[in-house]
């Protein structure tokens, strides 16, 4: 059995990959923390979520009160705080599953040399099945249109979200540039006043932001006469949550390292 401790346990991913946890086998909620300020401080999580029985875990002021009854640290809060979490484990070993997006790039790398040299960690900016496959068709389609077609992404969430792009977007346009043999100075982020024509060598990422959106990305590649687009639609947070369940059972076992979504659903040679 994997003992999962639940980092933000009150934010809505905290939540939902609680209540994930509690309905799947093989692994068990041992704890869950917050920042020292926030209100569900004390709170059994069955108060938070709502549930009529205990569960018995009581909501933590941070992850150094419960780290060492886990096994595996679920994270989904803030940059700055995965990256706290990240150079705090690096003195217990413990497996991790970072699904935290916004990080600068420098605060991205240091949890990624934290991991090599000290514990196996999960990190994808979406753990959801269909978002991964996308990133594949998006590989194929740009090797097929690339030259061609000018491609732009286009990502839509709830009005509560606070980094921008999505990282999603962003890791969309990274698989789009590796592929082309381009880097991340061609990424377009906004567009005002006049611009002049697109060059050929840019790739587009818009924003939007509004209402409860959960979570919409676009590829488009418009061409010559025509126009492909590869949309996903998250319909439930629930898509993201299991996706982390299924990463956290994967990755308690593993020797340090950094490993990615499509190692646990075994996508890395499709
Ligand atoms: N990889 C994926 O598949 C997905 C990634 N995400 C990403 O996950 C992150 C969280 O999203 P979401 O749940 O919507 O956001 P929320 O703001 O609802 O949840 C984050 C939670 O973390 C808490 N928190 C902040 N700082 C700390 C800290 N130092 N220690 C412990 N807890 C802390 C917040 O408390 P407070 O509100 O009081 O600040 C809040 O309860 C975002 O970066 C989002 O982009 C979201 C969905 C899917
Ligand atoms: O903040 C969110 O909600 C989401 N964030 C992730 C991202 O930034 O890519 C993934 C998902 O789309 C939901």
């Amino acid at each position: 059995m994997v003992r999962a401790i639940v980092a933000g346990a009150a934010g809505r991913m905290g939540t939902t990959i609680i209540r994930n946890i509690l309905k799947t086998e093989g692994i068990e909620l041992v704890g869950a923390f917050e920042h020292p300020k926030s209100p569900a401080v004390g709170k059994d999580v069955a108060e938070i979520l709502g549930l009529s029985e205990k569960t018995g875990v009581v909501v933590e002021d941070g992850l150094e009160k419960v780290i060492e009854k886990g096994d595996v640290i679920i994270d989904f809060t803030f940059h700055t705080a995965s990256l706290e979490h990240a150079r705090i484990n690096a003195r217990y070993g413990k497996a991790m599953v970072i699904g935290t997006t916004g990080f600068a790039k420098e605060e991205l790398s240091e949890v990624h040399e934290l991991a090599r040299k000290n514990f196996p960690l999960v990190q994808a900016y979406n753990m959801s099945l269909g978002i991964n496959l996308l990133y594949k068709l998006v590989e194929v389609a740009t090797r097929i249109l690339g030259e061609d077609f000018d491609i732009e992404i286009v990502e839509a969430h709830h009005r509560m979200k606070k980094d921008a792009p999505s990282g999603t977007a962003i890791a969309l346009a990274n698989v789009i540039a590796k592929t082309l043999g381009w880097d991340d100075s061609t990424f377009r982020f906004c567009r005002e006043g006049i611009i002049g024509e697109r060059p050929k060598k840019e790739i587009g990422i818009q924003t939007i932001r509004a209402g409860e959106i959960v979570g919409e990305h676009t590829v488009l590649f418009a061409g010559p006469g025509e126009r492909i687009e590869l949309t996903h639609r998250a319909a439930s947070r629930d898509t993201f949550a299991r996706g982390a369940v299924r990463a956290a059972i994967w990755v308690a076992d593993k020797a340090p390292g950094v490993y990615d979504m499509h190692d646990v659903l075994g996508l890395k040679e499709v």
